[in-house]
């Protein structure tokens, strides 16, 4: 698993053509944009977690039936200060770094306590966010980097704290039909309180305010919500929305402050002050998104672990919720790099499988319904909600596919009702070896596999005249460890989950986290981006066609005039 893991990738900084076998939609025009942990060693130091590694950012630009590949690293401080250090000298998630080893006892105890409040890293490795005309590489931390969509280049830091008072976000915001931004991070312990907020960042700054200055300055808290616990508040991934309501699960996996705060002092990773505490609840929030407060009543589950929202909706006054739920924290585990370098098949084995689990909330809880009934009525899911005392409420999810991560939607049906869910599909290891199409109506599935490959996240493209869910394409970067094939770019019909096409490139590429398709009409301007990809030396074209500008092609806002 060396080759999945261990080597540091190579930068392919110029676009290289792919050898493409198939046929590729005339529809499908556009870049898909992904990032993911590309370098583990520097000079002689190592990461311990692959959630560790430098940023790589990778993009396949699909026009008129070609396709060009490139990637480059996020040039963020972090990568910057390590590459001249020639070590690591900045701490992520799994690894503490130590910038100055060779300082006096005077500085070294100055630099500790200058850590009990950490800057934390800006190596934003885990997806790409988009919030109207501009990009960002994110990360969980405070700190995002803007980026070049076209080109990779990294641009200005950004940091959250700036414009809202929060030290952790998510990598997973939402988007409205407009393009403007909901998201969520944690406020420790600000003014003796520790807070999860939910802020809303317009994909346009107001017209009289606009002046060429970034949206973030309208940056606007939209609702914040008490820890249960002060110095120990939940770590959560993602969150769900529905057309009226944000779904927040407030996880017993949580970050201990403390212990945070001494990390440093003590040489002990950010990653050894999480503990899951299983004995303990889960609280499910619900916040208004109309007056902007939870609902009071006191929804709760059993104790487990969510990474990935799948979606949310509404329906007879009830919200219904799916997420890939674990019991347990183990899957953080498996993915240090001792692991799965070394006897892969033993060390890498989950102990507690994803599941597809589907939860249902009422939102209007009867004040006579007898203690113990169960308030659910739909006839859509088993999942119920147990009506306890003093406003309290316990709800069982149904349990609907086992062995599936990194979900994706047809996002025009987020928050909406819906029906398939296109994920990696994964056994005996975290690390996926297919991709499903889950039909949550019929409860049947779809596969495509293949033998020596490693499937990234499944991403749905939906054709511009779709009638349906599923009229579209998935697009997912396969790795492969088969020496005898190329790295490619999959494109699946997502309906029948028939392979159209695929694009090899010989590279050297990365096992990606998540990413976003750019269709090749939401460029702001389309001309720079049809110079941006050169003749491929190995075609006989007469060099890059311009685009046709086929619109809309799947997200689900405009840009237009941006
Ligand atoms: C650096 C850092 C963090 C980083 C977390 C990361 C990098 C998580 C990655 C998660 C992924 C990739 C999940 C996939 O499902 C914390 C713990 C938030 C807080 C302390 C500083
Ligand atoms: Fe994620």
């Amino acid at each position: 698993m060396d080759i999945l893991f261990g080597r540091n990738k190579k930068e392919q900084l110029e676009p290289v053509g792919a050898q493409v076998t198939g046929k590729i939609p005339p529809w499908l025009q556009g870049t898909l944009l992904r990032n993911g942990p590309g370098m583990h060693t520097v000079g002689d130091s190592r990461y311990n977690h692959w959630f560790d590694g430098l940023a790589l950012l990778h993009s396949f630009t699909i026009r008129d039936g070609e396709v060009y590949y490139r990637s480059k690293y996020l040039k963020s401080d972090t990568y910057n200060a390590n590459i001249e250090a020639n070590r690591i000298v900045v701490s992520e998630f799994g690894t503490m770094a130590y910038p100055d080893p060779c300082k006096n006892i005077f500085s070294k105890a100055f630099s500790y306590l200058s850590h009990t409040i950490p800057d934390f890293t800006d190596n934003c490795l885990i997806n790409i966010m988009r919030c109207g005309k501009d990009f960002y590489a994110t990360t969980e931390t405070n700190y995002m980097r803007r980026i070049n969509p076209q080109t990779l280049e990294t641009l200005e830091k950004v940091d959250y704290r700036k414009y809202v008072a929060i030290n952790l976000a998510t990598a997973h915001p939402h988007y409205d039909a407009a393009g403007n931004v909901l998201n969520m991070g944690t406020s420790i312990v600000d003014k003796g309180r520790t807070k999860y907020v939910i802020f809303k960042i317009p994909a346009r700054a107001p017209e009289a305010k606009r002046k060429g200055k970034s949206p973030l300055r309208h940056t606007e808290v939209f609702c914040s919500i008490p820890s249960h616990s002060l110095l120990s508040p939940s770590y959560y991934h993602s969150f769900g929305v529905t057309e009226n309501y944000v779904v927040f699960l407030e996880q017993p996996f949580r970050l201990d402050i403390l212990k945070m705060a001494t990390a440093y002092m003590r040489g002990v990773s950010w990653a050894s002050c999480m503990a899951f505490h299983r004995e303990d609840k889960t609280h499910i929030h619900i916040i208004d998104q109309r007056t902007r407060r939870p609902v009071p009543t006191k929804f709760y589950t059993d104790a487990m672990v969510v990474f990935h929202h799948v979606n949310a909706y509404e329906e007879d006054g009830c919200i219904v919720f799916d997420v890939i739920a674990y019991k347990d924290s183990s899957l953080y585990d498996l993915f240090y790099l001792a692991n799965l370098n070394q006897d892969f098949e033993e060390n890498s084995r989950l102990t507690s499988v994803p599941t597809l689990q589907r939860f249902a909330v009422p939102l209007h809880v009867d004040k006579n319904a007898e203690v113990g009934s169960n308030l659910i009525k739909l006839t859509s899911t088993t999942a119920t909600a147990l009506k306890e005392r003093d406003d309290h409420v316990y709800c069982q999810p149904e349990l609907l596919f086992e062995g599936l991560e990194l979900p994706r939607i047809n996002y025009t049906h987020n928050g909406k009702p819906y029906r398939y869910v296109f994920a990696a599909g994964v056994q005996w290891s975290p690390i996926p070896t297919k991709i499903l199409k889950y039909d949550v109506l019929t409860k049947s599935s779809l596969t495509w596999r293949e033998a020596g490959c490693w499937p990234a996240e499944p991403l749905f493209v939906p054709a511009p005249d779709a009638q349906e869910e599923d009229d579209g394409v998935i697009l997912s970067a396969i790795v492969s460890t088969d020496p005898q094939k190329l790295p490619f770019l999959l494109i699946l019909d997502a309906k029948s989950f028939t392979e159209l096409a695929r694009a090899s490139v010989a590279v050297d590429m990365h096992l990606d986290l998540h990413g976003l398709f750019i269709p090749e009409s939401d460029w702001p301007s389309s001309n720079q981006a049809a110079s941006e990809v050169p003749q491929d030396p190995a075609s006989d074209s007469q060099g890059p066609h311009r685009p046709a500008g086929a619109g809309g092609l799947g997200f689900p806002w405009r840009t237009a005039q941006d």
